[in-house]
């Protein structure tokens, strides 16, 4: 039987006392591939974050393998990827340095560095194609390059829960193909994904639900947007802005338009 690994009830979110979640009702159970979707500001990010514990609720409540996130311990169990690597400022930590710290969760139960933790780091820098610099500053690589890396620091931690802020954001074809057959390897493996995306592209074939944010909301739950399937089928009227689009191209339709 699935395990429950987020759930969410009336989640609310303000900055400042401006609102951004407005009343979030979302249950995600082990084994599911979700994509968030939604236009620029709609709180995705705001959502993740809250699943996470990181962004306080200001309503509502939230529960990480049923358990609010300030009494969660098993941190092990979820890799994050943030939208952007924040780089300590004058601390030229390298790639590998990075990756390897995907493996701290793990490693507090286990001690210290282990043939396992340098086998896994080593796989993950391989999954994402970046071994030839592990040794580089993290500074000295790209912001396409920068987020392979936070990819991989997910991976080397071997979670069995990913929560991806856009992890294609930025990113060339060739490594959103990457990343989906990494994703795809791992979601055969019953591993649980949440990621928040613009566009699915290569992606899409791997995802199970989507959920779009509108106004502080759930605006739609449920099949992920298929673009050419849905706009393919018998009955389908109206035209998507993406429609003459390629399957990779931005959900842009989708985003304010939930079914
Ligand atoms: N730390 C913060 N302080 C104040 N306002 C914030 C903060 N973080 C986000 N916001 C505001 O909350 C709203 C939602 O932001 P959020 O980053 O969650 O949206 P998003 O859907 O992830 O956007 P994008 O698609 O552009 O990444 C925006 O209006 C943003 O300006």
């Amino acid at each position: 039987m699935s395990e429950t690994a987020f759930a969410m009830t009336g989640g609310r979110v303000a900055y400042d006392g401006k609102p951004v979640l407005r009343g979030i009702d979302l249950t995600v159970h082990t084994g599911e591939v979700v994509a968030l979707l939604g236009a620029n500001g709609s709180g995705k990010s705001t959502l993740v974050r809250a699943l996470l514990g990181l962004t306080p609720l200001s309503g509502g409540s939230t529960l990480i393998y049923d358990r609010p996130p300030g009494r969660f311990r098993d941190w092990w169990r979820i890799g994050y990827v943030p939208q952007r690597l924040q780089v300590g400022g004058g601390v030229p930590a390298t790639v590998r340095e990075v990756v390897a710290s995907g493996r701290i969760a793990r490693q507090r139960r286990l001690r210290r560095t282990s043939a396992a933790d340098r086998a896994a780091v080593a796989a993950a820098l391989e999954a994402v194609r970046l071994s030839d610099r592990a040794g580089d500053p993290v500074q000295a690589l790209s912001g396409g390059q920068q987020q392979r890396v936070l990819i991989a620091r997910a991976l080397a931690g071997e979670p069995d829960t990913y929560v991806m802020d856009e992890p294609t954001a930025g990113v060339d074809a060739e490594t959103q193909r990457l990343l989906a057959d990494t994703l795809a390897g791992l979601v055969l493996g019953g591993k649980t994904v949440v990621l928040v995306a613009h566009e699915l592209g290569p992606l899409e074939p791997v995802i199970t639900r989507g959920v779009v944010i509108g106004g502080g909301l759930i605006a739609h739950d449920g099949p992920p947007p298929r673009p050419e399937g849905e706009c393919a089928r018998p009955g389908h009227e109206h035209q998507h802005p993406h429609a003459a689009e390629p399957v990779a191209g931005p959900l842009t339709g989708w985003q304010g338009e939930p079914r």
